[in-house]
């Protein structure tokens, strides 16, 4: 094991990696900071990492060694809260870059806590379900030693290659190692309903990005630099990774926004169709056929990453990491791009974009759906009360006061029906999905006009702006409280 807070240098790290093109988006901002010097630096810094390895047998008995990390980037909230990632370009530099970009977004959308990821370097594909339960497992065992997990300190969520399947089995395995028994729920995040999850965490990356696609096209200035009318709707949209962000964004978009999605790419290729595509029946043309190549009506596009370079009026990369660098970012066609995966864009693709006149809607903003909804699904299980049932029974009974208040409205005539329908009218009893949805809602609007409002007088890009709004709250926390000793 090795636990350091220096940055890293060797074993995975490479030269101008991920966490060098995120610092050096941080150094663009902090150049529009006042804060002193030191703060920036410390803002900037990765608090603590773990990096360790530990064998797992595999199911016809031989011996994987299997390497897990942790990075906790940021202390000056607490807990730390970010995603597990399982891939095999997981390394040291990799949950750095995303661990830090992880404190930069809570700040944006004003979540109390501060940045961690974590992953294991495995390709998913190569290990069962049981094996995958046995890294898993041991991969939580491992952070329960380290004192790198718990609902006060340090809270994973799904991440690349992770869902709710996983984040059950470490929430058990917590459960089962330790006497947290009050919070133990509280311990990861993105967790199945049935086991402390809240109803739209799964969809919540995906939704957030629809409501940040939306905020951005509702400014007609902005709108009409990039020669497009104001609105989601009608407008083309390419999307990269129909994994859990991208496949809910594009579902969103189309049912929701009206977009019409004429690009899809995944690992195994590409398709196009400019009158558009139905998400749904790609999606069970992949289950059944094992591929989204050959969709009906469709032209095969057989080198995945060409996908991007499609014409189309908005491009969400939804995989991975540095997609669009310098070589391919004067050949991108789209006039937004709207970051739903971490750090598609490198710092030198992100600068030729810029030049271009493109708007790009930043990964630190865009994508904070997911730890918006994770924070409620916290706050539930710390409070151990599901959102809506409180309030649903107290506004009823006032529903219920306003009806029989109305003069002409006798018992007798009290109608169930009525009732019903003035709570509906009103929006009285909301279901936890609907608080979960405009909670999340008025969550990236409200960031939305922050980032805007900074761009504006600052005269910078989003992505700058974005990062000022960071610096600049969790500069104020860091002042504040002052250093230890
Ligand atoms: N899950 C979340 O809540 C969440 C939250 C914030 C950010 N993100 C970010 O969003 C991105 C995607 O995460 P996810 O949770 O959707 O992962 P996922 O594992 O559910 O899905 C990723 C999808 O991308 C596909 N893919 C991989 N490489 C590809 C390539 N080169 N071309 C086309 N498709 C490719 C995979 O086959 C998979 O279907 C990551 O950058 C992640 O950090 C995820």
């Amino acid at each position: 094991m090795v636990t350091s807070t220096a940055t890293p240098t060797s074993n995975g790290t490479k030269p101008h990696g991920f966490l060098a093109q995120v610092n050096r988006m941080f150094d663009a901002a902090a150049a529009h900071s006042d804060l002193d010097p030191g703060i920036l630096g410390q803002i900037r810094a990765c608090d603590n990492i773990v990096r360790f390895e530990f064998p797992i047998k595999r199911d016809d008995g031989s011996i994987d060694v299997i390497r897990g990390y942790r990075a906790e980037h940021s202390h000056h909230k607490k807990p730390t809260k970010g995603g597990i990632r399982y891939a095999t370009s997981v390394n040291v530099d990799e949950v750095m870059a995303l661990a830090s970009l992880m404190s930069y977004k809570c700040a944006i959308v004003d979540v109390p806590f501060g940045g961690a990821k974590g992953g294991v370097c495995i390709d998913t594909r190569e290990y069962s379900v049981d094996e995958l339960e046995r890294i898993t497992r041991r991969y939580t065992f491992e952070l329960i030693r380290k004192n790198f997990i718990g609902a006060g300190l340090d809270v994973p969520a799904p991440d690349y290659g992770t869902g709710e399947r996983e984040m059950a089995w470490m929430m058990d395995t917590y459960n089962q190692m330790t006497d947290d028994d009050l919070n133990a729920l509280g311990c990861v995040t993105g967790k199945p309903v049935g086991q402390g999850g809240v109803r739209g965490r799964t969809e919540a990356t995906g939704r957030g990005v629809y409501y940040g696609i939306r905020e951005a096209c509702s400014y007609k200035s902005d709108m009409e630099a990039l020669d497009l009318g104001v609105g989601v709707e009608g407008k083309s949209v390419v999307i990269q990774g129909l994994g859990n962000v991208g496949y809910h964004a594009a579902r969103i978009l189309q049912n929701e926004g009206g977009a019409k999605i004429v690009g899809l790419a995944e690992i195994e290729g590409a398709i196009y169709d400019p009158d558009g595509l139905d998400i749904e029946e790609v999606m069970n043309h992949r289950k059944t056929t094992g591929s989204i190549l050959d969709f009906p009506g469709a032209k095969n596009i057989e080198e995945s990453a060409d996908a991007l370079l499609l014409p189309c009026d908005i491009l969400i990369p939804a995989a991975l990491e540095g997609v669009i660098d310098r070589d391919n970012a004067g050949d991108i066609k789209a006039k937004i791009i709207a970051e739903a995966a971490n750090g598609p864009l490198t710092a030198d693709a992100d600068e030729i974009l810029n030049e271009r006149g493109m708007l790009i809607i930043p990964d630190v903003y865009l994508n904070a759906g997911g730890v918006t909804v994770s924070y409620f699904e916290w706050l539930r299980n710390l409070s151990h009360v599901r959102h809506g049932r409180m309030s649903r029974r107290f506004e009823e009974r006032n529903a219920e006061r306003i009806l029989r208040a109305v003069d002409e409205l006798t018992a007798e005539d009290f109608d169930s029906k009525l009732l019903e329908g003035l709570i509906e009218r009103i929006g009285f009893g909301a279901s936890e999905q609907d608080l979960v949805n405009s909670g999340l809602e008025d969550t990236m609007a409200f960031a939305y006009d922050e980032v805007r409002v900074i761009r504006e007088e600052k005269g910078i890009d989003m992505r700058t702006a974005a990062y000022c709004s960071a610096i600049n709250k969790i500069g104020k926390s860091y002042t504040a409280m002052g250093f230890f000793p």
